[in-house]
């Protein structure tokens, strides 16, 4: 069945983006399994992630694409009593090998989470803060990244007069930027975005979507949403998971169209999850 009741607004490989197929591999998970104490919450997890895509993770709740997307900045570390086989390569190396930086790791992984997370500190504060915990302390040089980030983080205009003010006075739509923009900050080559836009209304959405697809020019981009018209709208490649397995993953376009497993499109058309 094709799926005609979803609408495909725009997915991003298209015309003016490069075919998955010519860029090369930034991100491969190669046969990951990862327990929480006793509980396997991820199966032989195989994905290949091209540079300067999105790709998006969807599946039910409970299904591991957080799971998943922590595993990438190895932030599952900070959680006691887990265990993964398998490896993850940024690069073709093996983020997890022994002396492996991981803060030099999580500089060029930058994450955002589904609920904006501010600093309760200035807008600008928010930005430079990355780049001074690394030691950058030269003033110019601070203002310059601020300013860029911010651009990047299409912000800039909505807070150029007031760098000094809480960045808990701006608005919901306006933090998520702020957030992408400090996750920016450390140069980052790869972004993890958590359901970015989950709780944000539908204008500040399409601001958050509209700066994916700008910058996936530069970034490799994993997304996890539920909203299946996002990750349409947003990616290029797709990937579905269910109970802990990746079921299927392609470019966005045959995943909604035609999808190869049953699950896939009782999922994509909302029969289940
Ligand atoms: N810190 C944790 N400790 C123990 N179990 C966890 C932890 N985090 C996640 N899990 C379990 O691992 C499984 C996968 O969770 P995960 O958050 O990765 O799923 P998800 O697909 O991202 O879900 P959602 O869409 O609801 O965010 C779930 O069964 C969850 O209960």
């Amino acid at each position: 069945m094709a799926l005609s009741g979803l609408a495909l607004p725009r997915t991003s490989n298209t015309s003016d983006s490069p075919s998955a197929d010519s860029l090369s591999e930034k991100l491969a998970v190669r046969g990951v399994n990862f327990w929480y104490g006793a509980k396997q919450a991820l199966f032989d997890i195989n994905l290949s992630v091209p540079e300067r895509s999105v790709t998006a993770l969807i599946g039910p709740s409970g299904c591991g694409k957080s799971t998943l997307l922590r595993l990438v900045n190895r932030m599952n570390d900070l959680i006691e009593g887990t265990q993964r086989t398998g490896n993850i390569l940024l690069d073709g190396e093996d983020i997890n090998a022994s002396g492996h930086d991981v803060s030099a790791l999580r500089r060029r992984v930058g994450m955002v989470f589904q609920k904006s997370n501010p600093f309760p500190k200035s807008i600008y504060e928010n930005v430079a803060y990355g780049p001074r915990v690394s030691g950058d302390r030269n003033r110019a040089r601070l203002d310059e990244i601020v300013a860029r980030c911010l651009k990047r983080a299409a912000l800039w205009n909505e807070v150029k007069d007031r760098l000094g003010s809480s960045a808990l006075e701006l608005s919901g739509g306006q933090q998520q930027r702020l957030c992408i923009a400090r996750a920016l900050a450390t140069d980052p080559e790869v972004l993890l975005m958590d359901e970015p836009a989950s709780a944000l209304d539908p204008k500040s959405t399409q601001a958050i979507e509209d700066l994916i697809a700008e910058l996936k020019r530069e970034y490799t981009i994993l997304i996890v949403t539920h909203n299946m018209q996002q990750a349409a709208r947003v990616s290029d490649q797709t990937a579905f998971f269910f109970e802990g397995k990746l079921v299927e993953s392609g470019p966005t376009e045959q995943m909604f169209r035609k999808p190869r497993e049953k699950q896939t499109e009782d999922y994509i058309t909302g029969r289940f999850g």
